[in-house]
């Protein structure tokens, strides 16, 4: 089977594999920030977010994004919407095409950012991320939005590796120490916060996702070099591009913000 996104009619046709793609709690959604509410206990507790240098171990390439996997250690995450503590799992990204405006997955009044940064942490609760992962309670997501600006280094060196995992199921050592916290923007204490899904199949309605308001500047080279990763397409293989699963209905969910 190609890829889910460009395989018969994409995202749209989800739904006939997955019924739960038309589920009560799916995302990505629209923040519409004139429907958000603020919430005073999320800031009453903090949202504490924990990332050391030593948690990220490899990057494979899983065939619709890249992703940096963690064995977790002394990354965790506790407090504002979350009743208990959540591990760092991965991170991985979602993005749009050439000189497009789209990319990311929720979007702010209607509208895109050019990518969008998960970062995936599992409710500690559970034995492990996969006894997790389609539970109500079971994950925890924090988004954050890229912006074409100033070049991000530390991204930088994750990029550099990219070449290193050409083609679906490639994978490579991270020989270096990188923090995950550097991909945070420099304001993490305004967020906004629903109950949601995996935006890929099978679409588990088990996530709790904090998007982050700042979104973090890159270049837009940056941008570009997310492209060059590779995926395999029903016209054979190519680069990676429109990796993202554009917003569904909110239904009868309100978004809380951490900031009045
Ligand atoms: N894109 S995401 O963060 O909702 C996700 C994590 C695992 C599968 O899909
Ligand atoms: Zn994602």
């Amino acid at each position: 089977r190609g890829n889910i996104y460009l395989s018969g009619a994409g995202p749209s046709a989800w739904h006939e594999e997955y019924p739960v793609a038309k589920g009560k709690r799916q995302s990505p959604v629209d923040i519409n920030t004139n429907k958000t509410k603020f919430d005073p206990k999320l800031a009453a507790d903090p949202l504490t977010i924990r990332f050391s240098d030593s948690c990220c171990q490899s990057i494979v390439n899983t065939g619709i994004s890249f992703q940096v996997t963690s064995n977790g250690a002394g990354c965790e995450l506790s407090g504002g919407p979350l009743d208990s503590t959540y591990q760092f799992a991965q991170f991985h990204a979602h993005w749009g095409a050439y000189l497009k405006t789209t990319g990311s997955e929720h979007t702010v009044d209607g509208v895109s950012y050019p990518a969008e940064l998960h970062l995936v942490h599992w409710n500690t609760k559970y034995d492990d991320f996969k006894d997790a992962v389609d539970k109500p309670d079971g994950l925890a997501v924090i988004a954050v939005f890229f912006k074409r600006g100033k070049e991000h280094p530390g991204f930088g060196k994750i990029q550099d590796l990219f070449s290193k995992i050409p083609a679906k199921g490639a994978k490579v050592n991270i020989d270096f120490e990188f923090n995950p916290g550097l991909l945070m923007p420099p304001d993490s204490e305004n967020y906004w916060t629903y109950l949601g899904s995996l935006t890929t199949p099978p679409l588990y309605e088990s996530v709790t996702w904090i998007v982050m308001k700042e979104p973090l500047e890159v270049s837009v080279e940056q941008i570009a070099i997310l492209r060059t990763l590779l995926w395999e397409t029903p016209n054979g293989v190519s680069q990676m591009y429109n990796n993202f699963r554009p917003p569904v209905p909110l239904r009868d969910r309100v978004i809380r913000a951490s900031f009045g």
